[in-house]
C-alpha cells in the first residue's frame, strides 16, 4: 500500500511542482494577489518579497489566506516587487517620445529649489520621457542650472513682487500659462519646495482645481499638503488625488480632519478613515513602514531603505508615485480581466513608488554610509529598477 501511495504523492508533487512553474498558476496567483488587498504577501512587519516567492505554491497558499482575512484590520505587506514588474511598461522601440510619461512638478521657490528638482529628476530617472517644473522666477534659474533635462517655466510669484493691485491679473495669467500645458501631463504632483506664501499659495489653488476638472492625476506632498489640510475641498472625492504626508503632515491632517491625535494602536483604522473623510482619495502615510491606503484597504511597504534620514527622500518618493501611478493607469486600461481592471492605479503607484525609494536608499546606503545624500540615492533610481525589471526584456 504504501509504494502505491508514496508513487501517487510523488506524481501529485511533481504535478504540484509542474503546475507551480506554469504560466497558468503565475497569472492565478497574480490575480488573487489583486484581491483586497491589492498585491498581499506576507503579514505586516516581513520585507518585500522576492521574485522567487511569486511563484512558489507556499507564497500561493500565504496570499490566498491572507487575502482571504484582509478584512480583519491587519496590516499585510504589498508585494511591491510584483506590482513594479506588472505595471513597468516593457522599451518598445514603436513607441515615440512622451508615451512613457509626462510629469510636472509644481514647486520651487526662493528657499527651495532641491525639492521639486529631486521629484523632477526622480520621475525622469525612473522613465518618464519629459519632466516639467513650474516654480517661480527665482528658482527658475538654479534649477536649470542643476539640469539641462527639466524643461523649467519661471511662472510663479511670491507676494513680494506683486502689488496689491497687480493680484488677479497675475493670477489668472499663472493659470493660463499652466492650463497651457496640463492636458498634455499624465500626473503632476503639488508642494516639493512650494513654500508657504499666500499668493502663490492661491495661484496653485486654481492649477490644483484646474488639474482636477482635466482630470489629472495629483500627488500633494509638502507645502502643497499645508494647503490642501487647510482647504480640503481642494482634494475632497478626488479619486485621482495622492497625499504623501510625512509624520508631520500626517499629524496636521489627522488633527484637522478627524479632530484627535495620531492613534498608532490604531494606524490602519484611522488611516482609512482619514481617507473617508476626505473622499476616498489614496493616502501614503511615511514612515519606517509606509502605509497606502484609498479608503478601503490598508497595505503597506516595508522593505528595508536606509537608516539615513536625509532631506529630499520624500521628494524623490513623489516623483516616483507621479510617474508609477500613471503606469499603473495606463496598464489597468489595457488590460482585459475584470479583476486586475478594478485595482486602484493611484494605491499601485504608491507601492511601486515606495519600492524603488527603499531599494534605492538601501544601495545607496551600501556605497556612502553616513554620507548618504539624496544626490546618492536619485543615482541609484535606474539600477534599483533594473534589478526587478531588467530593460531588455
Ligand atoms: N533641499 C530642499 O529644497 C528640500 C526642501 N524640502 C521642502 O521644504 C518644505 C518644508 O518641508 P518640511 O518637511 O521641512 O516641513 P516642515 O516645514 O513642516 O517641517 C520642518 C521640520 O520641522 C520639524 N517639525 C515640523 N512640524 C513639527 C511638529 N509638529 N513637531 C515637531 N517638529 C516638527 C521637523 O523636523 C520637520 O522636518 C517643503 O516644501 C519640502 O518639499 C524638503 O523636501 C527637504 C529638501
Ligand atoms: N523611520 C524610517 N525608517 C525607514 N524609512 C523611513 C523612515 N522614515 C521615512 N522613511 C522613508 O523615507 C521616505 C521619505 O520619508 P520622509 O518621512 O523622510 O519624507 P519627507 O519628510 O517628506 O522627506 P523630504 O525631506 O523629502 O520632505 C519614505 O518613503 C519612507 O519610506
Ligand atoms: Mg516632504
Amino acid at each position: 500500500m504504501s509504494r502505491p501511495m508514496g508513487a501517487w504523492r510523488h506524481h501529485q508533487e511533481h504535478r504540484g511542482r509542474m503546475w507551480a512553474a506554469s504560466p497558468a498558476f503565475r497569472r492565478q496567483l497574480f490575480l488573487l494577489r489583486l484581491l483586497s488587498p491589492p498585491f498581499v504577501l506576507v503579514p505586516g512587519g516581513g520585507g518585500c518579497s522576492s521574485s522567487s516567492s511569486s511563484s512558489s505554491s507556499s507564497g500561493y497558499l500565504r496570499a490566498h489566506a491572507m487575502a482571504a482575512s484582509a478584512s480583519a484590520g491587519p496590516v499585510y505587506e504589498a508585494d511591491a516587487e510584483a506590482v513594479v514588474r506588472r505595471i513597468t511598461p516593457p522599451l518598445d522601440p514603436a513607441q515615440h517620445k512622451g508615451q512613457a510619461g509626462k510629469i510636472a512638478v509644481i514647486g520651487g521657490c526662493r528657499e527651495y529649489t532641491g525639492a521639486p528638482y529631486f521629484a523632477a529628476i526622480s520621475a525622469l530617472k525612473i522613465g518618464a520621457d519629459l519632466s516639467h517644473v513650474f516654480c517661480t522666477r527665482d528658482a527658475a534659474t538654479v534649477i536649470k542650472s542643476y539640469s539641462p533635462e527639466l524643461i523649467v517655466h519661471p511662472i510663479l510669484e511670491e507676494s513680494y513682487s506683486v502689488s496689491d493691485g497687480e493680484r488677479e491679473t497675475i493670477s489668472s495669467k499663472i493659470l493660463i500659462e499652466v492650463a497651457k500645458w496640463m492636458e498634455r501631463f499624465d500626473c503632476i504632483v503639488v508642494g516639493p519646495g512650494l513654500g508657504r506664501d499666500s499668493f502663490l499659495l492661491d495661484c496653485v489653488s486654481n492649477i490644483i482645481r484646474h488639474a482636477r476638472k482635466a482630470n489629472i492625476p495629483t500627488v500633494v506632498d509638502g507645502d502643497g499638503l499645508f494647503l490642501i489640510t487647510n482647504n480640503l475641498s481642494l482634494v475632497e472625492h478626488n479619486s485621482l488625488a495622492i497625499l504623501t504626508p510625512n509624520v508631520y503632515e500626517y499629524k496636521r491632517l489627522v488633527q484637522k480632519v478627524l479632530n484627535c491625535e495620531v492613534n498608532e494602536e490604531n494606524a490602519s483604522e484611522q488611516l482609512i478613515a482619514l481617507c473617508q473623510n476626505i473622499g476616498g482619495i489614496t493616502i501614503m502615510r511615511k514612515g519606517k513602514a509606509d502605509l497606502i491606503s484609498d479608503g478601503k484597504t490598508v497595505t503597506q511597504v516595508s522593505t528595508f531603505g536606509s537608516p539615513r534620514r536625509c532631506g529630499g527622500q520624500g521628494d524623490i518618493l513623489s516623483g516616483s508615485v507621479a510617474v508609477f501611478s500613471s503606469w499603473a493607469q495606463h496598464f489597468l486600461l489595457s488590460n482585459e480581466h475584470p479583476t486586475e481592471k478594478s485595482a486602484n492605479p493611484m494605491m499601485l503607484g504608491c507601492i511601486a513608488g515606495s519600492l524603488l525609494l527603499r531599494k534605492a536608499a538601501s544601495l545607496a546606503f551600501e556605497k556612502n554610509k553616513r554620507s548618504t545624500v539624496t544626490t546618492d540615492i536619485i543615482e541609484f533610481l535606474g539600477k534599483s529598477l533594473e534589478e526587478i525589471c531588467p530593460a531588455d526584456h
